[in-house]
Parts: C-alpha cells; structure tokens; sequence
C-alpha cells in the first residue's frame, strides 16, 4: 500500500482525510509544520496532502506555499496535494505553478478526495519530476525519436494535440514535453483525469460551481479551466468523458468560456486544450460513444506514443538501466545479468514503461544478490501463460490473469484495471465473478 502524509493543524479534518483515505493507503497524519520534514524523512510517502494555513484566521496560503516549495525542492519529493478552506483561485494556482500536482478545497466530498488522491498515485507524477531530467521522455529508438521531433514541431503552436497510446506508455510526459516546448510554459500544467472522476463531479470539476449550486457546494470553487489560465490544461482518459459533459466541453472550447455550475455568468478561459486516451482510436471515432464535432477540436495534430514493446530491445534496457540507477539513490546501480536483459527484451509490458518502472523499483528493494536476475524483477508474462493444463478452462486462466495483475499492481484497483486494459467497472466485476 502506498503512503500518504496528511499535514493539517485541524484535528477533526485531518481525521476525516484520514478515515476517507485509509483503505487506499497507509494514512499518516502531522498537525504541525514543525513536523513535516522528519515525517517525509521517517515515511518517505508517495502523496503528501498538505493544508495551506496553519495561523488562526490566515487564509493567504502563505505558510503552505513555503512549506510547497521546501517539499518539492527535496530529492524524491513526494507527490503534492494541496488543501485549502477558500476556493481561491490564485492560491490553488500558485500552488500549481509552485509543484503541487493538484489541489482540493475544503470542506470536500469524500469521493472527490479519494478520486484526487487516487489520480495522484496512479501517476505517481513526485513534484520532484518537475525537474528536467525526470521529465525527459527517453529512447533511441525511430519511433521515440520521431515522437520527441514531432513535439517540438507543435510544441510551439497553440493547437490541441490528441496523444494517443496504452496505459502507462507516457502520455502525460509527452503532454508536459509539449506544454515546456509552448510559449505558456511560464504557466500551469494542470491535468484532470477524466478516468478518476465520479460523473457527477465532471462539470463541477472543470467549470467550477458557485457556493450553494448543489448540496454539497458550501463554497464557490473555481473549475480546473479557470485554474489551468495562461497555461495548459491536459485532460487524461478523455475517452472516458460521458455524451452530456461532451457538449459541454465542446462548447466552452468553441467559446472560450466556461459557465460555472449555478452560475449564469459565463467566464472567459484563456487555455491550450490537450487531451490523452487510451483507447483504440477506432472507438473515439464512433459517434455512438464520442461526438464527432470534439473530436475535431482536439484533435488538430494526433501523437501516437509507441507501446514499449514496439521500441526495441536497446530501448528496454536504456529505460531498465535509467530506473535502476533512479532507485539506487545515488548508489551505485548493480547490473542486471545477461538472460534477464534478454527476457525484459521480450516481454510483452502490457503495463508499458509504468510497468517497467515499478519491476525496477521492485527489484531494487527485494533482490540481494550482486546482480539483477530475472526473477527480481517479479514479472509473469501475462501474454504468454504456463502451457495448458488439463482442464484448464478459460474462467480458471480469467481469475489467475487477474490475480497476477492485482499481485502486479499491489492491490491497487485502478493499476490492475489498466494492466489488464479493462475499465475498472469491468474489473469489480470480473473480482465479484471470482469471489476474489
Ligand atoms: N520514454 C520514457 N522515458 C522515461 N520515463 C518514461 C517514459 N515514458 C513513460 N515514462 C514513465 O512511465 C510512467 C508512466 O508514464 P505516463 O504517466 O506519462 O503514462 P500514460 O501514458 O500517461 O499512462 P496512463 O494511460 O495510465 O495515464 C511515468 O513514471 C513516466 O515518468
């Protein structure tokens, strides 16, 4: 289970953060700034969820914003969401452009927290990663070489660029690689993941509400459009986006305005629009699921982002060699032996470089030997299963590949559904299926 770092001075909201979060990760919480650093060094949590005002009747955010910044200057900086009780637009985006990789206003709904929280770990994007070298896509393949000219051609222009290709191939780093290559690269990047949010939520999410528009919006809240300003805003699994929220979307893109929920007052955006999916491009081009007339509007330019296994193998062993050394921490990387090289090679990485990343920081902390074998890497080709045995029926082989996923993934829900290319809706049901 991941770790999560809950720093807030309020007792009675950290506890419900804590409550509304402990079956997702392991909950930690500290009340007082003083406390913050020896916790990251004690937990080294994947998500920190940090409150911005710790002085009775503060509301700048200026205490979080220097703590924000100290966190994410640290090396492994976890990644940083950032919580605070006035739906202020500045702060949330100063926050942003500060490294915070997301941020919740208070008070919250409990699936709107864990929808945010879960975002944030399925990327795992650490703040740290802002810097430059954890950003850079890497590979010397054709294919990546290609891609990476391709985004400093349209990096520059304001067009909306479609990025298509599987889980976990770095669709969002190609995202960041455009928006860094843009003139708004001054800006915020903001991300929202289409995939994590409760349909409910979606309009409330991207245009904002007004105090009191529905029960549960005691505050006025700005939406991420207005948030991702004078920067770029990415929307992830836009495939995932429901019809109704698509017209929506479109018209407050043919606009350029967005008209909060309960509000009739329409607010001009001034956005560069990307959008990411996983699936077949085929499926957005059916009009029964996608409307035809967004689909032009994003999808100006379209980049194809390789799955690994289409890379090569010096491509696999550049990007086990660049993790290894990432999770040695400054120590010297052990090597990897030579029939593990060749069986990384031919893997298949359903999970892609997201996959790859997670076996060399598995092995990293479980292998003891003096060098890397196959074994460390706890990896079971998915695509390639045991010869059959007798009897083994297709719902058998159903419930082991989606016991190996969850085992992959670590429990995680929403990693074992992309392992295994399903929806998570589908994977609940496939676990209820199989008792499992
Ligand atoms: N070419 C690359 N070089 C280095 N790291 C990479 C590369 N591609 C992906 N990664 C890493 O793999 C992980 C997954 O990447 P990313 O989140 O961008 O994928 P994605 O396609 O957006 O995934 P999803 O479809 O699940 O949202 C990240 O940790 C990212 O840093």
């Amino acid at each position: 289970m991941p770790n999560i770092l809950i720093l807030e001075d309020d007792p009675d909201v950290a506890q419900a953060a804590r409550l509304a979060l402990r079956k997702l990760a392991t909950v930690a919480v500290r009340q007082s700034p003083d406390e913050l650093m020896p916790a990251l060094d004690a937990i080294a949590p994947e998500l920190l969820l940090l409150d911005m005002n710790f002085t009775p009747g503060a509301s700048d955010g200026a205490a979080g914003l220097a703590l924000l910044h100290e966190v994410v200057a640290r090396r492994d900086a976890p990644a940083v969401i950032v919580m605070t009780a006035y739906a202020e637009v500045e702060l949330a985006v100063q926050a942003l452009k500060a490294g915070a990789v997301d941020f919740i206003t208070k008070p919250w709904r409990n699936d709107r927290l864990e929808a945010c929280v879960q975002a944030a770990l399925a990327r795992r994007a650490p703040a740290a990663s802002v810097a430059p070298a954890a950003d850079e896509l890497l590979g010397e393949s054709a294919a990546m070489r290609s891609l990476r000219a391709q985004i400093a051609h349209v990096g520059a222009s304001e067009a909306s660029v479609l990025i298509l290709g599987e889980n976990g191939v770095g669709k969002e780093l190609v995202a960041r690689a455009l928006h860094r290559a843009s003139p708004r690269s001054a800006g915020p990047l903001l991300a929202v993941d289409m995939g994590a949010l409760p349909e409910a939520l979606v309009e409330s999410e991207l245009f904002g509400h007004r105090r009191g528009s529905f029960t549960d919006a005691r505050e006025s809240r700005p939406g991420r459009f207005v948030a991702a300003s004078g920067g770029t805003l990415l929307l992830d699994e836009i495939g995932n986006l429901p019809l109704p929220q698509q017209a929506k979307l479109l018209a407050a893109l043919e606009r350029r305005e967005v008209t909060p929920v309960g509000s009739d007052k329409p607010v001009p955006v001034d956005v560069r629009v990307l959008a990411a999916t996983n699936r077949p491009e085929a499926e957005l081009f059916d009009a029964r699921h996608f409307r035809p007339d967004l689909l032009y509007r994003l999808n100006t330019v379209v980049l194809r982002v390789p799955p690994l296994r289409e890379r090569g193998a010096a491509d696999v062993a550049l990007l086990v060699r660049h993790y290894l050394a990432h999770f040695a921490r400054g120590k010297p990387a052990r090597h990897v032996d030579a029939e593990a090289l060749v069986r990384l090679a031919a893997y298949r990485w359903p999970g892609n470089v997201r996959e790859l990343r997670q076996a060399c920081e598995r092995a990293t902390l479980l292998a003891s030997g003096p060098v890397f074998t196959w074994a460390d890497f706890g990896l079971t080709d998915l695509a390639m299963p045991a010869p059959a045995e007798p009897g083994l029926d297709l719902s058998r082989r159903e419930r082991e590949t989606v016991q190996t996923a969850l085992a992959q993934a670590e429990g995680n829900i929403s990693q074992a559904a992309k392992l295994l290319g399903l929806s998570r809706a589908a994977l609940y049901r496939r676990l209820d299926k199989h008792g499992l």
